[in-house]
Order: structure tokens, then C-alpha cells, then sequence
């Protein structure tokens, strides 16, 4: 879908994009990086409406420096900051958008009402967007993007600004674009922790370079810790207490889940192979305990990158790199996004 060979972009006092080569094949890719790292000046080369200082890039097989116009007719854009005209209607506006694109005016009325039910705006269509919330003016943006069915969508930071509620119903929205019709979608954000649900692929860059492009099942990949949960019972009020205890006497070292809520009654211990299950499932079945759940820890994206962080920091030679991408706070990670920091 996306491919870029040695791709730079020099302002006079920046390097936005430092020799950037990747391939993006269909489905949700995920751009994260933090502030300025060079998502959007990425997506307005891709779109043709910016040139690169060097290298190459192709969107669905075309050059981005010869057919900028052919790439726009079949790719969607939202763009990251707020540019809706505040006294039309969500209907007027995406109609209008539909019509720039080339469809005749029938087809636009249609695929504005149709696009507009799709992204959960189609009670308020015909109100002014001024009035409209943060969250409606973002799927006003998301409508206007996929309104003359593209083949591809780049969604520029599309959970900006929105609480986590909204964050949440914007990402389902996003899957949904690749599930329901089909449309490959590449969706930049500063928040790790929000692109792993959402995102097939995530690519990192920081500072211009790529720093890792991979499936999201390989960053989060399944760990050798075992995570048991199980019920008290009469004789055993504390039941993760008396697990932890049983485990301990036959030579096994456990830990309790973390400082989430409930994680104290997760044990967690490292699985040595089958056997340690079978040795949980007995003492458990000894102990008269319910066995809530036994199952092996993900590693989740923001993991990887705080151990990259305190591989990092421990090599003398690059204790002054400069941090990857902010990990999400413990709050944004548990509701699946968090304030926008900017
Ligand atoms: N037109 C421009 N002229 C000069 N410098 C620019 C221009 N556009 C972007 N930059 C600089 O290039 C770098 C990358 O900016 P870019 O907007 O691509 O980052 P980003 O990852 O999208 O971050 P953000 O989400 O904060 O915009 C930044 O240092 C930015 O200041």
C-alpha cells in the first residue's frame, strides 16, 4: 500500500524525515512517535502535497512526486487540527467534500448520509458544526475522509483532544472502517497503549528515523509469566495467600499482580513448561480453592518500550539518547487512552 525508500524532508533548522524506508501492506497500521517526530509531515508527502528533500515513496503503486492527484482521488485524508467551517452542517460540509472529490451530486447526497450513519452523526446532520463537540467534529472529519470510498485513509492524530470515552468509540470506529468496507487505514498517534488494540502493524519513528516497524502481535508478544487467579474458601480465607505458600514449598518463586485494582489476588510465577501448569491445577484442586484463571501475560507496547528505555539507559554510550516515544501514563494504558498531553 505505502512504500518509501530513503525518504528525507529538510526544513532549514529541522530534518522532519531523516532516510526513512518502510513498506505498509492493507489493513490498520498504527504511525506513533512523539511530538514532532514526523507523522504529519510524512502523510502530507505521501499525499503529494509536499515535496520531499530526497528518496522516494509510492502510495498504492504510485509516485508521490508525479501523481499526487491520482493518489488524493483514492486515499482519504483527516487532517490533525480543526479546520470545519463552523456555520454549515455536518450534511453541507461532507457533501461538499463528496463533490471535490468528483462524484456527481445524487451519488454525494447519498454517500454523505450513508457515511455520516457510519460514523454515528446522522441524528445531528443537520445542525451547525460550530455547536457540535469535540468528539462530533472529529467524526465530521473521519466522514469527510471516507466519503468517496477509498481505497485508503490516512487518520492524522484522530483521537486528539477527546476524553476517554470518546478515544474508545473513535478507535472501534477505525477498525470498523478496515472490517466494514475493506478500507486500509493508517492512523498516527503520540499514545502507544491506544494504537495496540486498534492497529495489524505498528511503525515507530522518532525524530525523522524509523525505529521499528512490526505486527502488533510482535511487540506484544506472550511472555513465560503465569498469571493464576483463584477463589478463597472456608478453610482457606486467603486463597491467593495459601497458593503463594504452596507454591513456595515446592521451590517456586511468585510475585502478586502489580498495583491495579484487584491484581493482588493474581499470582504471578514463571511457567517452566507444561508441568507448571499441572502443578497449579493440583495444588489449587489440594487446596479446595475455585481456579479463576490461568493464563500467559502479553507483553503490552508500552512494555517493550520501557525495557528498550532501561537497556538504553544502562549503555553508557547512549545515556543521552533521547527517549523513543513517551510511554502511556498507568492511567492512559488502563482506559485504553488518556488526556491529550499537548
Ligand atoms: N512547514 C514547516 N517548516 C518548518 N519546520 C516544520 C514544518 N512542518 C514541520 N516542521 C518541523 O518538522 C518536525 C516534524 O513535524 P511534524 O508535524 O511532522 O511532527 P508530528 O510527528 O506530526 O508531530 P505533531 O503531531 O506534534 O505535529 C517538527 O520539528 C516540526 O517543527
Amino acid at each position: 500500500m505505502i512504500a518509501t525508500e530513503s525518504l528525507s524532508k529538510r526544513f532549514p533548522r529541522v530534518t522532519a524525515l531523516d532516510r526513512l524506508s518502510m513498506d505498509i501492506g492493507p489493513g490498520v497500521t498504527g504511525l506513533v512517535g512523539a511530538n514532532g517526530a514526523g507523522k504529519s509531515t510524512l502523510i502530507k508527502i505521501l499525499l503529494g502535497l509536499s515535496p520531499a528533500t530526497e528518496g522516494r515513496a509510492a502510495v498504492l503503486g504510485l509516485d508521490v512526486a508525479t501523481n499526487g492527484g491520482q493518489i488524493r482521488e483514492r486515499v482519504g485524508y483527516m487532517p490533525e487540527h480543526d479546520c470545519l467551517p463552523p456555520d454549515v452542517s455536518a450534511t453541507e460540509f461532507v457533501v461538499h467534500m463528496a463533490r471535490m472529490s468528483g462524484l456527481p451530486p445524487t451519488a454525494a447526497r447519498e454517500r454523505t448520509a450513508d457515511t455520516l450513519r457510519h460514523v454515528g452523526l446522522y441524528e445531528e446532520r443537520y445542525r451547525p458544526i460550530g455547536g457540535y463537540s469535540t468528539g462530533m467534529k472529529q467524526r465530521v472529519k473521519l466522514a469527510q475522509a471516507l466519503v468517496h470510498d477509498p481505497q485508503l485513509v490516512f487518520l492524522d492524530e484522530p483521537t486528539n483532544g477527546l476524553d476517554p470515552v470518546g478515544r474508545d468509540e473513535m478507535l472501534g470506529l477505525i477498525r470498523r472502517v478496515h472490517t466494514d468496507f475493506g478500507i486500509s487505514v493508517l492512523v498516527t498517534s503520540h499514545l502507544l497503549g491506544e494504537l495496540e488494540r486498534t492497529c495489524d502493524h505498528v511503525v515507530v519513528i522518532d525524530g525523522g528515523k524509523l525505529l521499528r516497524s512490526s505486527s502488533t502481535t510482535d511487540f506484544t508478544q506472550i511472555t513465560t509469566t503465569l498469571a493464576v487467579e483463584v477463589t478463597d474458601s472456608d478453610e482457606c480465607p486467603d486463597g491467593t495467600r495459601a497458593l503463594r505458600e504452596a507454591l513456595r514449598e515446592r521451590g517456586m518463586e511468585t510475585e502478586t499482580g502489580g498495583e491495579l485494582p484487584g491484581a493482588g489476588h493474581t499470582v504471578l510465577l514463571t511457567a517452566e513448561g507444561e508441568e507448571t501448569y499441572d502443578l497449579v491445577r493440583d495444588l489449587v484442586a489440594d487446596l479446595g480453592l475455585g481456579l479463576i484463571r490461568m493464563e500467559q501475560r502479553r507483553h503490552h507496547i508500552a512494555e517493550v518500550f520501557k525495557d528498550k528505555d532501561a537497556a538504553d539507559a544502562a549503555r553508557p554510550e547512549s545515556a543521552s539518547a533521547p527517549v523513543a516515544v513517551p510511554a502511556p501514563t498507568a492511567a492512559a494504558q488502563q482506559t485504553g487512552g488518556g488526556r491529550d498531553e499537548r
